[in-house]
């Protein structure tokens, strides 16, 4: 399946892009009036094959859920535990993600990748609200292991949790998704967020890394030196995406990747969240270059791995509000934006149409 999806990814059409391109000049408002969004407006096109493109909606926001060995090391001041517990209160609609969610009209789908710990409540008979969040149960292992001892997956894990991103991307694509949006959730995981992005942009660890929930210098020194340590362990190959996402990944990261991966061989637009889905992007990246243009990048993350690996994907970020949450929190804030874009193309009168004299 991964073979085939990522043989799916095609190149940007363009056609599209130039019957775009052409579009936004005839608009009644001065050419480049509206900044990032025309250029977003024309990649678009040229991912639908079409123009306009079609509006992104309904959006779904997938939230891929896991733990992590490497918690062991102290990388991060709260228990494994929140994983499952923040996977609960998702499903009970109480989150940040949840909040946003419902004022952007995106459906919310969490998937339980490797959660290594019970998730509250998760088997109650309770009728659950049909339009409300859902649980995908599809969990791997229980939490990847500690990547300084060992790698973090082996090649078959980091495979079945990409496979599981690229069925996630299928199904909501198929329910009738126009546009899929990252989320995640996994105490820790900012730490193989820094690894990954450490290993496919070629950054130092320090520059890779982040503060994450919030840690003090003398966690955020112990996380870089993890960081370094694994790299020394493994010295992932960028060429070889899935043995760097086994040595050094989670399994959310690995999802993500299948995520973006099913989105781009669709043709569906991909926005992303915060530093675990850019990390994942380079994954994405790695398997397939064209996939980067199905990729939106939603906002710049304060942890500073997201604006190297947004700079290795050639990616300007929609927003800058300095959102370090993630659970696809950025995204959701960035959606109107993506719309916004698109909506210009098919409502925007011409010149000539609406009679408006040219400079
Ligand atoms: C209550 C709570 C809700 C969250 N929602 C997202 N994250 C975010 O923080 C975690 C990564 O940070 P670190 O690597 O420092 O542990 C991830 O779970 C991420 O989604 C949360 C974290 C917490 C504590
Ligand atoms: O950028 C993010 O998404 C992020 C930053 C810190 C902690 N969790 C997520």
């Amino acid at each position: 399946m991964l073979e085939s999806t990522v043989a799916a990814i095609q190149p940007l059409d363009e056609a599209a892009m130039a019957a775009a391109r052409e579009l936004q000049g005839r608009l009644t408002k001065p050419a480049g009036s509206l900044g990032a969004l025309e250029p977003l407006s024309v990649r678009l096109a040229g991912l639908a094959g079409a123009c306009p493109p079609p509006l992104p909606e309904p959006a779904a926001v997938a939230i891929f859920a896991g733990d992590h060995g490497v918690h062991a090391q102290g990388v991060t001041p709260w228990p494994q535990e929140v994983t499952a517990q923040m996977i609960a209160n998702f499903l009970a609609g109480g989150a940040v993600v949840n909040a946003f969610a419902r004022q952007a009209g995106a459906s919310v789908t969490v998937v339980d990748v490797g959660v290594a710990t019970p998730i509250p409540g998760a088997d109650s008979e309770e009728s659950a609200d049909p339009a409300g969040p859902r649980l995908v149960a599809a969990n791997v292992r229980p939490g990847t292991r500690d990547m300084t001892v060992t790698a973090a997956l082996t090649r078959d894990e980091a495979r079945a949790a990409v496979e599981t991103g690229i069925r996630v991307a299928g199904e909501l694509i198929d329910a009738g998704a126009g546009i899929l949006l990252t989320g995640d959730m996994g105490i820790g995981n900012t730490t193989p967020s820094a690894t990954l992005i450490a290993a496919f942009a070629r950054v130092d660890a320090e520059a890779a890394t982040g503060r994450g929930t919030g840690v003090d210098d003398e966690t955020y020194a112990r996380k870089v030196s993890v960081v370094r340590a694994a790299l020394a362990r493994h010295e992932p190959d960028p060429a070889d995406p899935l043995g760097v996402l086994a040595a050094v990944g989670g399994l959310e990261h690995a999802a993500l990747a299948g995520l973006i991966l099913g989105a781009a061989a669709r043709r569906v637009p991909v926005l992303l969240d915060g530093v675990i889905a850019v990390s994942a992007a380079l994954a994405a990246a790695a398997f397939a270059p064209d996939a980067v243009g199905a990729m939106v990048a939603g906002h710049r993350s304060a942890e500073p791995g997201a604006t190297a690996a947004l700079r290795h994907l050639g990616l300007e970020p929609l927003i800058d509000l300095g959102l370090r949450l993630g659970e696809g929190t950025g995204a959701l804030l960035a959606l109107p934006v993506v719309t916004g874009a698109v909506r210009v193309l098919h409502e925007v009168a011409t010149f000539d149409s609406a009679g408006v004299a040219e400079k």
